[in-house]
């Protein structure tokens, strides 16, 4: 029996580079950024406030290009510098969830429709989306509220139903900038599991920004950004002990 190839990392994201404005006001923003993460791994991103995670985010995100550096997903090279390699837009509603630090929800849509606005824009129809975004409710523990408006919810369970609608394409990448800013220790760490959860058992990759430490154990691997250079810290995975051993020769 032939072995076949192992499918390619999830996110591999090479020395992306940002610069913000010119001359006296010109900041850079991200240098040298590399990144690769496998499907199913769950990564942190941490940093002082302004050394590059959100740029590094967007820019993983399809939202906001790098400067220079390349960044493939599932093996399709999707940027090239500031140069789209695919349709950026489609691509991104296709493959990539994107939770931001507030929910972000449409205030006038129902908790339910928020998630079913997702997979329509997409062409799914009105009640096959309803059934999917009604699973993804029940998944993440919000089925309940699931006709409410978004301003009869928690801050907590408004996170969960973002979260929900950015689940809903089943996007192969989910990234997610400073999930827990606004909540408590206790529902922080409570959503901080759910993305670890999806990584494990969906096969996601997972991005997550985050400046809290206390969940840091929910993590396979930790980065750390710092003046816009990204350096990997020791992660939870057999590998990185391999590693850590061959660089101590034993
Ligand atoms: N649109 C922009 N125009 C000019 N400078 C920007 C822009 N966006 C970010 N910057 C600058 O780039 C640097 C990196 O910002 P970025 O938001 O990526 O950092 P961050 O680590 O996410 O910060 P925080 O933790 O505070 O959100 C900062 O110096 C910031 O001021």
């Amino acid at each position: 029996m032939s072995e076949s190839a192992p499918p390619p990392p999830a996110i591999v994201a090479t020395k992306l580079s940002k610069r913000y404005g010119s001359g006296n006001t010109e900041v850079m923003a991200m240098q040298d950024a590399s990144m690769t993460v496998a499907s199913g791994e769950i990564v942190a991103l941490l940093g002082p406030s302004g050394s590059g995670k959100s740029t590094f985010l967007t820019a993983i995100g399809l939202i906001n290009p790098p400067n220079a550096g390349t960044i493939a997903i599932g093996g399709t090279p999707v940027l090239d510098g500031e140069t789209a390699r695919v349709n950026l837009r489609s691509f991104r509603r296709q493959h990539i969830g994107y939770v931001f630090q507030k929910s972000n929800l449409i205030p006038f849509l129902s908790a339910i429709e928020n998630v079913q606005i997702a997979m329509q824009l997409g062409g799914m129809s009105r009640r096959t989306s309803r059934t999917r975004a009604l699973e993804l409710m029940d998944y993440l523990g919000v089925a309940d509220r699931a006709d409410n408006l978004p301003s009869m919810l928690s801050g907590g369970q408004q996170q969960r139903v973002a979260v929900a609608r950015a689940l809903a394409n089943r996007p192969s990448v989910i990234l997610a900038d400073e999930p827990t800013a606004a909540l408590d220790g206790h529902r922080g760490r409570q959503v901080m599991e759910l993305f670890a959860k999806v990584a494990h058992e969906q096969g996601s990759a997972v991005i997550v920004v985050t400046h809290d430490h206390r969940s840091l154990d929910v993590f396979d691997t930790t980065y750390e950004m710092e003046d816009g250079i990204i350096t990997k810290q020791l992660g939870n995975s057999l590998d990185d002990f391999r590693d850590l051993n061959q660089d101590a020769n034993f």
